[in-house]
């Protein structure tokens, strides 16, 4: 008998046969309260689940008793209980490395497009006001050779650094929990503290997980640290900023700009303060969508999971010990 696997979130053709291969794979519409309730049965035989952008706390692992793996099509785990998993056994996979590039290239989009302030003028010419040569009302302001703050340097963070730094000349600063070796010797990074980052950056790319430590690791007190023409850039997880701080700021000007791709609550509500700065660029969570780079993921997390019923845990595997 092949073991059961819920599939929650759509795949491609290939990968669903992929998978149908070795396992029997039901499909169902999200981890939602009434899916969960509707499939009841199906989840308490579960062996293993894929998919993302749905919660798996502890109240939903208690109705999976058979659950050995999980599988996000996704790097960042804050979605599940890591702990509740650990003490049940069960081992996360994820999708680390495939989408790095991808996401370093949405992080540079922002930097370039919060400065130049690409979509706010391409919104002006689109609506017919570009009638004259343009003025200093159209100006941005610099990105090469400015310096690049990098708040995480991990995966993406050093992808960041290798185009800041060697198609842009900027100069790298960065923090994270240790030092990132490859960064220091192959784009000179200086590591510092964060409000040395805060006050030495023009531009704050935020590349962190959410985790306790960085809920709001940016708030009211540290927007004011930073320069007043710095741009904040965020990729990492909405909540590692405080919003309404920086709906603040930037409304009083205590920072020129910032480029956003991921918020608190998501999908963005369309009456966010957010959406009327002209200061600001926000992004539907596009980090990783290319469609190259989604199907990679998809990949990616399919052979996790086939991998991880079978006993290997060697490769994208959030927490191994719980199998050693
Ligand atoms: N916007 C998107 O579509 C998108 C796509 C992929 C990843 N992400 C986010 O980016 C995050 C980072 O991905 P990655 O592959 O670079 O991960 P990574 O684990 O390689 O890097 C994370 C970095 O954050 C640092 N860090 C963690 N906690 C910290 C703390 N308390 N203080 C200082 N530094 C801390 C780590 O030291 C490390 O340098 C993911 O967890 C995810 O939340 C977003
Ligand atoms: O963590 C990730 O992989 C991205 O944010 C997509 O969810």
């Amino acid at each position: 008998m092949k073991p059961e696997v819920v599939l929650y979130k759509s795949l491609p053709d290939d990968l669903r046969a992929r998978l149908d291969a070795h396992f029997t794979v039901t499909a169902i519409k999200g981890l939602t309260p009434e899916s969960v309730e509707e499939h009841a049965d199906l989840l308490a035989r579960a062996e293993g689940i894929i998919g993302s952008s749905c919660k798996v706390d502890d109240a939903l692992l208690e109705k999976m008793p058979k659950l050995r793996a999980a599988s996000t099509i996704s790097v960042g785990y804050d979605n599940f209980d890591v702990d509740a998993m650990n003490q049940r056994g069960i081992v996360l996979m994820h999708t680390p490395t495939v989408l790095t590039e991808t996401v370093a290239d949405t992080m540079m989009a922002l930097v370039l497009s919060s400065a130049r302030r690409v979509v706010e003028v391409a919104e002006r010419v689109k609506a017919g006001e570009w009638q004259r040569s343009i003025g200093p009302d159209w100006f941005g302001i610099d990105v090469h050779h400015k310096k690049m703050g990098i708040l995480g340097m991990g995966r993406i963070g050093l992808a960041l650094a290798q185009r800041a730094h060697h198609g842009f000349g900027m100069p790298i600063l960065y923090n994270a929990r240790k030092h990132h070796e490859e960064a220091e010797s192959r784009f000179n990074a200086q590591y510092c503290d964060l409000d040395t980052l805060l006050q030495e950056c023009d531009f704050l790319c935020i590349s962190l997980p959410l985790t306790e430590q960085t809920h709001h690791m940016i708030g009211r007190e540290q927007l004011a640290k930073m320069k007043p023409g710095a741009i904040l850039i965020n990729a990492g997880r909405g909540p590692v900023v405080d919003e309404q701080a920086l709906i603040a700021a930037l409304k009083d000007k205590t920072i020129h700009a910032a480029g956003l791709d991921v918020f608190e609550q998501e999908p963005l509500p369309a009456d966010s303060e957010l959406l009327k700065l002209p200061n600001v660029v926000a992004l539907p969570h596009i980090g990783s969508a290319t469609h190259e780079t989604r199907y990679g993921m998809a990949r990616d997390a399919v052979e996790n999971l086939i991998a991880a019923l079978a006993g290997n845990v060697e490769k994208n595997c959030v927490n191994p010990q719980v199998l050693r």
